[in-house]
């Protein structure tokens, strides 16, 4: 039971918590107010990079740095993230197109990434993605690239080869499955609907809960959880976002296998982004397939001390057994010793393109 003084305790805390609010409120407008100004110097200048990843990133670095908490780092640079949204809304509302439909663990990467302040557009499939942003129908555009448990995206690399696009950023986000449905209970579920890659993520959980119960593959998992929001016999595997969107209650949480699961997803657009001090360079860059040739491509990366962060292949399909390499270097293009890295590289190579230097994501925080 609450006293009299619990109840003068807390009301006193409440009034602590109403003034601080205030002040956080008049300082948040303060800021916004200069991020204005900044539109408005960008603008005098001629400039369109209202967006700027490496600034985002420093400042959410320097939230992290200086946190003491209680708030997490995590919590805090979400906080910083939705504010600096709505501050780059004000300068300038931007469209991010990104694999759909709603509910999609690629929309979840785009809010993580951007904020909650930009317009999300869904598309139907990676390569509309490239299209919206080469057509300038959307500013940016966000896919996935790789998973911890499944692999490369073969599709958006293949994507990337023939693109002006650049790669602009980087996003990794703990992918954590849960199982949603009208069903009440595992028992009345008679069918289960996700993409191909996430019933392969929960087999195990899968066969131990739902052993019989038919498994149905769809494009995606914003596809099947709105496929079965009308059916109280089937449940989808899905983003918790998808839950919210299509009124879907999770009958099970984090029903996946593998619980380190990631998928990183690429942020494409057209400018090229600075140094932020913490960056990956991706290159793509094509041989002529000769003895001790990968080696003489990479010596010179671990001679300057230069980290290959990943090395990815695929058939080049101008002739059978040529291959284009997918590398990611740790660094930004600017940086002398990852310049030199890419000239040597270009000397052995029939052609390499830089596909873009872009700052590092910052932790795989749980959708
Ligand atoms: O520093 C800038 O260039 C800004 O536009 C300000 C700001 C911010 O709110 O801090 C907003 C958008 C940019 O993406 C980066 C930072």
């Amino acid at each position: 039971m609450s006293t009299p003084s619990d109840d003068d305790a807390l009301a006193d805390a409440r009034a602590q918590i109403d003034e601080l609010d205030q002040r956080i409120h008049a300082l948040i407008n303060e800021r916004a107010g200069i991020a204005l100004k900044v539109a408005e110097i960008k603008q005098a200048a001629g400039r369109t990079d209202f967006y700027r990843p490496e600034r985002e990133a420093q400042v959410l670095e320097r939230v992290a740095a200086r946190n003491e908490g209680p708030l997490s780092d995590e919590a805090a640079a979400r906080i910083m993230r939705e504010i600096m949204s709505a501050c780059l809304a004000l300068e300038k509302p931007m469209t991010v197109a990104y694999l759909g439909p709603e509910g999609t663990y690629t929309q979840a990467a785009v809010y993580k990434h951007f904020g909650h302040a930009v317009l999300a557009s869904p598309k139907p499939a990676i390569g509309d993605i490239f299209r919206d942003v080469e057509a300038g129908n959307a500013h940016f555009g966000v896919v996935p690239v790789e998973n911890s448990t499944e692999g490369v995206v073969t599709h958006t690399l293949d994507q990337l080869v023939g693109s002006r696009l650049s790669i602009c950023g980087e996003v990794a986000l703990a992918v954590h499955h849960h199982l949603l449905s009208h069903a009440g209970e595992l028992g009345s579920i008679k069918r289960v609907v996700a993409h191909a890659q996430s019933l392969a993520q929960c087999r195990n959980w899968l066969d131990t809960h739902l052993p019989g119960v038919v498994r149905e593959a769809v494009a995606s998992n914003g596809e099947a959880a709105r496929r079965v929001a009308g059916d109280a016999t089937a449940a989808a595997i899905a983003a918790r976002a998808a839950s919210d969107f299509y009124d879907l209650p999770i009958l099970a949480s984090n029903i996946e296998d593998e619980p380190n699961n990631t998928t990183r997803f690429l942020v494409l657009g057209t400018q090229q982004v600075a140094a932020s001090g913490n960056d990956m360079t991706s290159i793509l860059v094509s041989i002529r397939n000769r003895p001790g040739m990968l080696y003489r491509l990479l010596a010179p990366a671990a001679d300057a001390g230069v980290d290959l962060a990943r090395i990815e292949s695929r058939p080049s399909r101008r002739q059978a057994w040529d291959y284009n390499f997918f590398i990611d270097i740790e660094g930004h293009a600017d940086d002398a010793p990852v310049r030199r890295v890419i000239e040597s590289i270009e000397a052995e190579a029939v052609m390499l393109k830089i596909l873009g230097s872009y700052p590092r994501s910052i932790g795989r925080d749980a959708e």
